[in-house]
């Protein structure tokens, strides 16, 4: 390869390498960017799923608290009515009959119960009445004692004295035909209940469901311990910030109460001062979406690692069609260059630098066939050293060659026109071909070769002429060319004719015939 064509080849390699390189960076940010953007608007679709069914699920346990609420209120006013109508110390059996059969239907209910003016029990749906027994250190008693309301009232969470669970009371208050005093109409409500409806959902560990009351007291939440029951989340975003704008929502915040952020959805009641709430932890949720995006990003690695693979491969391939390619460059190059040389070494002679024997016979081939074509004349002189023989013996066959040498040069110099070729016929003879060459202008030349040979001043001691220098004798010949094939052979054989006149003459001239 020469080195030219090796600049070139790594030029043009590093600047693949270049254009691969920043082709593969562009396709690599590209899918990137494009993957980054797809996991971040997944995430954020998942932050809004999420809250959506959040506040869905808020609202529907909304719903299935103020229908549980509802239904008691429904019972008690149902309750207070019959006792305003029948009244309350002769009916005893009558209106524990009617507790128990409205107990009996609503579930959520851990009992019904009737006290008078000073807290004691009158009648009630517990099978036993506990000893001395007196509600009226309970607040919802002290609460009707001191409002004249007929509405209904919700407690905070206390331990019953009847069955010993965990209850959410739900009064009123009795009132006599005056407007007077006359006892509180309480329904329990069992904790155990809420807590068996929030355990229909199926959600995760640290997922809330939660009842509190609207001043932020817990009635309930799962799956937190009965210890945080009653527990105040007044200071919670939720009633600090969120509920004072909008009665259902949802909003993502740290709990009070574990300090997990999580995803809340919330609703107020319409009609009780509760409010619910859904929260699904965003650890979870972010685990959950995690394992599907590293799925996606295991796929998007492996899919830039098969780009990467395949922009090499190319790349390879590429080098190698460009290897192969220069290479190829080279070794024709090597192959024109061997093949001129080859083409020279041919047509040249090796001795002396001019035409070669060959050469000449091509030359003169063309050179007839111009003059027949156009008629001009063509001059031919045949050449030979005089004496040579001698030279060698004499001088020894190395200084033989460079007597040649000297001579060949000598005639080399009176080439006149490109038309010209002077050449070696062989041995100690040259050949000189003169195309458009008049025979007087012929014989001239040639005897200005004699002259200038002789003129060289080459010691030949042991020639037949006086001078003792090299000499030569030269035979010409001019002819207008015919179409004969044979034209090359006859104008040849007239031109060794006259050299071989020049010869017997005496040597050291030029004849022309
Ligand atoms: N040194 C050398 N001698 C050569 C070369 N080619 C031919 N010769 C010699 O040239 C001589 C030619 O001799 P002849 O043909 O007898 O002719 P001559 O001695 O020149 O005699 P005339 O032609 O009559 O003058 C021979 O001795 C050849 O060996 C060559 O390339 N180098």
């Amino acid at each position: 390869m020469t080195e030219q064509t090796g600049v070139v080849a790594g030029v043009s390699k590093s600047m693949l390498r270049q254009m691969m390189l920043i082709f593969l960076v562009v396709i690599s940010s590209a899918v990137l960017a494009v993957n980054g953007w797809t996991l971040w608007s997944s995430w954020q679709r998942m932050l809004s799923s999420t809250e959506d069914n959040a506040r869905n699920l808020s609202i529907s346990l909304s719903r299935q608290a103020g229908d549980t609420f509802l239904q008691t209120e429904l019972t008690l006013q149902d309750l207070r009515d019959r006792i305003n109508i029948v009244g309350l110390r002769h009916q005893s059996a009558a209106l524990t009959q009617q507790l128990l059969q409205r107990k009996a239907v609503l579930p959520q209910l851990d009992g019904l119960f009737i006290y008078d003016t000073e807290g004691n029990w009158i009648v009630s749906t517990a099978s036993a009445l506990p000893a001395n027994a007196n509600n009226a250190d309970r607040e919802y008693f002290q609460y009707h004692l001191k409002h004249s309301d007929n509405q209904v009232h919700i407690g905070d969470v206390v331990r019953s004295r009847s069955s010993g669970n965990l209850i959410i009371p739900v009064s009123m208050r009795l009132n006599n035909f005056d407007g007077t005093f006359r006892g509180v109409l309480l329904a329990t409500i069992r904790i155990d209940f809420f807590r068996q409806v929030y355990d229909y959902y199926n959600l995760g560990e640290h997922d809330i469901l939660g009842l509190m009351k609207a001043n932020g007291n817990i009635l309930y939440a799962r799956p937190l311990s009965d210890t945080l029951i009653n527990k105040s989340l007044s200071a919670s975003p939720l009633f600090t910030r969120l509920l004072k704008t909008s009665s259902a929502g949802a909003a993502m915040y740290r709990s009070a109460l574990d300090g997990r952020e999580r995803i809340f959805g919330y609703s107020r009641l319409k009609r009780y001062p509760l409010v619910v709430v859904a929260g699904y932890d965003k650890q979870q949720i972010w685990r959950t979406w995690g394992a599907d995006a590293f799925t996606f990003a295991m796929l998007s690695v492996v899919l830039l690692l098969l780009l990467f693979l395949f922009g090499f491969i190319v790349l390879r391939h590429i080098h190698l069609n460009l290897k192969n390619q220069f290479e190829l460059t080279a070794v024709r190059d090597q192959l024109t260059a061997m093949n001129r040389t080859l083409q020279s070494l041919a047509l040249i002679d090796g001795l002396t630098g001019l035409a070669n024997r060959r050469q000449f016979d091509l030359w003169l081939q063309r050179s007839i066939e111009r003059s027949s074509r156009q008629q001009t004349p063509l001059s031919l002189l045949m050449i030979d050293v005089d004496t040579f023989k001698n030279y060698n013996d004499h001088y020894g066959h190395q200084a033989g060659d460079h007597c040649l040498k000297q001579v060949a040069a000598c005639l080399q110099q009176h080439q006149r026109q490109p038309d010209d070729l002077v050449a070696r016929y062989g041995g100690e003879e040259f050949a000189i071909v003169l195309p458009n060459t008049h025979a007087a202008d012929a014989l001239l030349l040639a005897q200005q070769m004699v002259r200038d040979v002789a003129g060289l001043g080459i010691p030949h001691e042991k020639s037949s002429v006086a001078e003792k220098v090299v000499t030569i004798s030269i035979g010409v010949h001019t002819t207008i060319a015919g179409r004969d094939s044979a034209a090359q052979d006859q104008l040849i054989a007239e031109a060794d004719k006259a050299l071989y006149q020049a010869k017997n003459s005496g040597k050291n001239q030029a004849v022309a015939l």
